[in-house]
């Protein structure tokens, strides 16, 4: 997170770190008590492994009460993500067994109704992602406020040129803005996880350059149906 702060500790207690060898690789958030969703993106340089899953946190290392790493039991990229654009850019990954709910681990409800967030929204986000150009990676949950910006504007030529599709949702990225490192996590807009910021390599914190997320409500029946098939 750019131009952030840090986040009061465990008010999101739906935010999961998925972690490579005990490392923060992306963001993502508890979606139902055995599931958590992230970006697909966040796979490519993972082979054949599987994250480990953080909830309960809000420093990476130090101790805290209902801190707890989780196995991931499967992981289940979107069939139409793919590493060449920012399409269908989802992952949900079951965990070995259902999380423990307490103060500091919650689900937070997504986006079902298919409606475009109004432009100028403020909605939040949060990560561990870098909080600097120069890579700097916080050890504790960092938070941005930014507003919603029209598909219409996002996708000027001098923006993102067309790229954005009606799946896709972006807000301003001047100065405050997401980062490498907090794709994955939702981007919260009166409470509700109304997208995910994409995994794509992208600038930060450059205007020409908005943050583009993953949004949730055209993916409600894809998670619902995964869910629904591996809990059997
Ligand atoms: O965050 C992203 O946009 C992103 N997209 C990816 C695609 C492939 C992929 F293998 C990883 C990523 C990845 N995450 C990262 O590089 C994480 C490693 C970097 C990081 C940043 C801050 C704090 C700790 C670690």
């Amino acid at each position: 997170i750019l131009g952030g702060y840090e986040a009061r500790p465990h008010l999101k207690p739906f935010m999961a770190s998925l972690q490579l060898d005990g490392q923060h690789v992306c963001g993502g958030f508890l979606v139902a008590e055995q599931w958590v969703l992230s970006a697909a993106h966040c796979t490519e340089e993972t082979g054949d492994k599987l994250f480990q899953v953080l909830l309960g946190a809000h420093s990476l290392t130090e101790q805290e009460p209902h801190k707890r790493l989780y196995r991931v039991r499967a992981q289940f990229p979107h069939p139409g993500s793919n590493k060449h654009n920012n399409k269908d850019d989802l992952l949900l990954l079951q965990l070995e067994e259902k999380a423990e709910l307490n103060a500091d681990v919650q689900v937070l409800p997504f986006q079902r109704e298919d409606r475009d967030v109004a432009p100028d929204t403020v909605c939040e986000v949060a990560g561990w992602g870098i909080t600097s150009h120069s890579g700097r990676r916080p050890d504790r949950l960092q938070q941005v406020e930014r507003p919603v910006i029209s598909r219409d504007v996002c996708n000027h030529r001098t923006r993102h040129d067309g790229t954005i599709t009606n799946n896709m949702m972006c807000t301003d990225s001047r100065r405050r803005d997401t980062c490498k490192g907090d794709s994955g996590g939702p981007l919260v807009c009166g409470g509700v996880a109304e997208g995910l910021v994409t995994a794509g390599s992208r600038v930060c914190g450059n205007y020409k350059k908005p943050a583009i997320y993953t949004r949730l409500a055209p993916y409600a029946a894809w998670i619902d149906g995964v869910m629904a098939s591996a809990d059997g």
